[in-house]
């Protein structure tokens, strides 16, 4: 894999306060991550201008706001984040069949090929089997995902944010057409935070990740952009790191 491509995996997660930070990681990291996403922190902070500015700066986003409500709403907030001009946006798998399909066929009807792609969310990476059992869910972690994923598929969504400890069974279960975004990123050097279900970069990509997100691991390095270059020759090395 070139360094292009390594690069280009990358999805920096922009978890700011406000537009001057944007400004200043779209002004350093331009030419070191493929996309820049933008949660519900930002978002809630800044609003659409967030999204502009990135779009204006010619970057590519991927609006992380993961819709979860009924199927109507759900569709039109799709809708709204379609005419904001992302490249990425996503809704809760848990929303079920009807919330997923309903968007898919409100976006098609509306925009055509013009659309982001949607990406359901499965289980949050700072999820674990006990997170599960707290709210009744008692199927392994590993099943729940790959059957989150398959109804996302069924209902017409392109792809999914799951672990990267799920990718390969997910490649299994949903081919090779199918997104996978992978959060839960955690390079060597990096601390751990609230994720649970992490892997590093290099395996993240050999699992068959199309897209790693990957946020305080850079954002909280003391040199981001040397962060970048050390996770770019870590997927570019390959499996082992080396
Ligand atoms: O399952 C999920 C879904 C989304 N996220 C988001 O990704 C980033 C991860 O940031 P780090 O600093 O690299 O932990 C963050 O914006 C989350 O909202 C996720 O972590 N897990």
């Amino acid at each position: 894999m070139t360094r292009d491509d390594a690069r280009n995996k990358i999805i920096f997660a922009l978890d700011v306060p406000g537009m001057a930070e944007v400004t200043k990681w779209a002004g350093l990291l331009s030419n070191k991550v493929g996309m820049f996403k933008i949660g519900k922190q930002l978002f809630t902070a800044c609003g659409p201008e967030a999204v502009r500015a990135i779009r204006q700066a010619g970057g590519e986003v991927f609006l992380d706001l993961k819709y979860h409500d009924i199927p109507n709403t759900v569709a039109m907030a799709t809708l709204e984040a379609a005419r904001l001009g992302v490249q990425l946006c996503n809704l809760h798998a848990l929303g079920g069949y009807e919330m997923m399909a309903t968007s898919m066929e409100t976006l098609r009807s509306k925009c055509g090929e013009q659309r982001p792609k949607v990406l359901a969310v499965t289980i949050l990476t700072s999820s674990n089997q006990e997170t599960l059992a707290e709210i009744g869910i008692e199927t392994p972690i590993r099943e729940q995902v790959v059957r989150l994923a398959k109804l996302a598929q069924r209902a017409g969504v392109d792809g999914v944010v799951a672990s990267p400890q799920e990718t390969s069974l997910i490649r299994e279960a949903c081919g090779s057409d199918f997104l996978i975004v992978t959060p839960g990123v955690r390079p060597a050097f990096a601390s751990v935070d609230d994720q649970k279900r992490i892997m590093t970069p290099a395996d993240a990509v050999s699992a068959g990740a199309d897209y790693l997100v990957i946020g305080r691991p850079i954002s909280a390095h003391a040199d981001p952009v040397q962060a970048c270059d050390l996770i770019v020759d870590e997927i570019v090395a390959g499996k082992a790191g080396l």
